[in-house]
């Protein structure tokens, strides 16, 4: 396997003077797609904010790509929760992307040519050319949410970290953009950690699952974590785990069966899920 891109080791962050993250430890891979699960407070923001070293830590350490992250920041890509465009503010689709390269002075200056293609190939990389030079205030949440997500990816970052990129987002909306995740991250060789509260939608294309608890993790591939009894003891209340040809359902209440759908502790083989 290669090198991974991002690892942390042993961090501990407190606030408030209480021990928020203790003793948290993983590696994100090139092409990994991780989800970090967690109940409300369970810290999701905390450990991202610590990642982007906005959030200063007790003990352990980041690094990208084997380098201390505060010196490594600018290969770290952002898309934070609850973005709130106002629709009079007169920014388009291409000028919030180019806010990315502009807003940061590292780096060699680049001409006015070389911004645009980065531009259009984050535009386009996000499926976004059409509504390239519309108001972001006037554009759905879903086109919203690839707007921000072009604006991150514009400086080529090697980690992409979105905090809860789902929400507000209906259905059709949320899978389009579950599926251009996937892409981006298996094309793009990135490593990606994506915040959800709910894992059913990000199933199809996670590969790792982060489970924080109590201020720590429990984490592995989707076939070690995604198990009845494991997912049981993490939520601290039964879970059922369904899974029916490729496809996988994560659900409160064992009791739950429906006809032609399996329980997960009648599965044999977990790995024939994925
Ligand atoms: N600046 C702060 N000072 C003290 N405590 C804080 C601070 N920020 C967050 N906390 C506490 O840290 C804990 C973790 O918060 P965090 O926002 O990381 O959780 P989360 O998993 O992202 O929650 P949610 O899913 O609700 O967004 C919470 O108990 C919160 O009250």
């Amino acid at each position: 396997m290669q090198d991974p891109i991002l690892s942390v080791a042993h961090l501990s962050v407190d606030l408030g003077g209480r021990g928020i993250l203790r003793d948290v430890s993983f590696d994100l891979h090139p092409g990994q797609l991780c989800a970090l699960i967690g109940e409300n407070g369970a810290g999701k923001t905390t450990l991202l904010r610590s990642l982007l070293g906005l959030t200063p830590h007790r003990a352990g350490q980041v690094w990208i790509e084997g380098v201390p992250v505060g010196q490594r920041r600018i290969l770290v890509g952002y898309v934070p929760q609850k973005i709130v465009f106002d629709v009079d503010v007169p920014l388009r689709t291409r000028d919030l992307v180019q806010l990315g390269l502009d807003g940061h002075r590292l780096g060699l200056p680049l001409f006015s040519s070389g911004k645009k293609t980065m531009v259009d190939q984050a535009l386009q990389m996000v499926g976004a050319e059409a509504f390239a030079d519309q108001r972001v205030g006037e554009l759905s949440g879903g086109q919203q949410q690839r707007a921000v997500i072009a604006h991150a990816l514009v400086r080529q970052p090697r980690l992409l970290i979105l905090d809860e990129p789902l929400a507000n987002l209906d259905f059709r909306s949320a899978n389009a953009l579950v599926a251009l995740l996937g892409t981006l991250a298996r094309t793009q060789r990135i490593a990606m950690l994506v915040t959800a509260h709910d894992m059913n939608p990000l199933l199809p294309v996670m590969d790792r699952l982060i489970y924080l608890v109590g201020g720590q993790v429990a984490t592995g591939s989707v076939e070690e974590v995604v198990q009845s009894e494991v997912l049981s003891k993490l939520y601290g209340y039964p879970v059922t785990v369904l899974r029916h040809g490729q496809r996988v359902l994560v659900l409160p209440d064992a009791a739950v069966e429906p006809s032609g759908v399996i329980a997960a502790g009648q599965v044999s083989s977990p790995e024939k899920a994925n």
